[in-house]
């Protein structure tokens, strides 16, 4: 029996020719899956057409569009078994990147043909879905001040400029972090609360990697003295992130647990998977193995040597 799947198919995502790109998608996948393709519209969001393929036992579901897109339908199958692939077509593709998913066209579509499966956690964050992460403070200013006209010129860029901006406008605020065990009083400028995160997500990578499978949320708080240790502890976790180390300065701070309840003094603006949703307090639970999505097949991990750079060294096949 052939396999079928709901695609819903973002028209304007992106910067690139969405025909060409839904001719692509169809040549790839048509000849393995019998297509229902549902595009968005101003009006009609992708989680509304992912809650109505829900309701229509859909086998698959999968995401064509830029971050809204993918998120809003990933956010409809979370506690459901529906396995959802993602064919990232916007800026940041920050979803597919989190979760090691690939991000071209070709290869995205390989990995929903191949069909394996895996389950990420997710979260809830005050009754909303989260699958990447929710940001307070100075990381919540950058989305909103990333504009639809600026993000179509300069892409990522976009993000990295108007963070800047923001880093330049930063202030401290009173926090309170309440996990099942414990509360934690702070003056932080930025907490970001993540289940999954791109390593473009820099705030969220105090821990030492952010796993998507454990069970946990990773808490990342910032608590800079001045602008100039707001950068470098930006360009600390850049590199902290991208060699999977847990920060190691004084004025960053991480912790993992399974529920938080966050609020600050004087309010601040939220950001949950790229939307602002409005201002703390928050509280965010971890749902784990919540999302069901098509991704590469691990790879054997291999141990690694080095070994015939020795001198006088021989090696025999046993
Ligand atoms: N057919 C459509 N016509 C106009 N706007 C649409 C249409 N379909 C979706 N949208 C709008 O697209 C936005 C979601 O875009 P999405 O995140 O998928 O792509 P993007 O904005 O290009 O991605 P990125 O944020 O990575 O740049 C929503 O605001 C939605 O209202």
């Amino acid at each position: 029996m052939t396999r079928s799947a709901c695609l819903i198919f973002n028209p304007v995502a992106g910067q690139g020719n969405s025909d060409q790109d839904l001719a692509t998608i169809k040549n790839l996948l048509e000849p393995e899956l019998e297509l229902d393709i549902q595009f968005t519209t101003e009006e009609v969001s992708g989680g509304e057409l992912a809650r109505k393929a829900v309701k229509n036992n859909a086998e698959m579901i999968i995401a064509s569009g830029g971050d809204g897109t993918v998120s809003a339908v990933a956010e409809a199958l979370v506690g459901t078994e529906i396995p959802l692939g993602a064919i990232a077509r916007g800026t940041a593709n920050a979803f597919v990147n989190a979760l090691d998913i690939p991000d071209s066209i070709e290869a995205a579509c390989q990995v929903i043909i191949e069909g394996a499966t895996k389950k990420v956690d997710a979260g809830m964050c005050n009754g909303k879905p989260m699958i990447l992460l929710a940001g307070i403070g100075f990381e919540a200013d950058t989305v909103e001040d990333a504009d639809r006209e600026t993000k179509n010129r300069l892409g990522t860029l976009a993000y990295v400029l108007s963070g800047l901006k923001q880093l330049r406008e930063f202030e401290k605020f009173e926090t309170t972090i309440e996990t099942k065990e414990r509360v934690i009083t702070v003056e932080a400028n930025a907490i970001t609360i993540a289940n999954a995160a791109p390593s473009t997500s820099v705030l969220a990578h105090g821990t030492a990697g952010v796993i998507y499978d454990d069970g946990l949320l990773d808490i990342t708080i910032i608590a800079a003295e001045s602008r100039t240790n707001a950068i470098a502890i930006s360009y600390h976790l850049l590199q902290s992130a991208s060699n999977d180390e847990a920060a190691e300065r004084d004025d960053i701070g991480y912790l993992r647990t399974n529920w938080v309840k966050i609020s600050t003094n004087p309010p601040q603006k939220v950001v949950l998977d790229g939307e602002i949703i409005g201002k703390t307090p928050i509280e965010v639970e971890c749902i784990p193995q919540g999302l069901t999505v098509l991704a590469p097949v691990e790879p054997e991990i291999q141990a690694e040597e080095k070994i015939e750079h020795l001198s006088g060294i021989k090696i025999e096949p046993k």
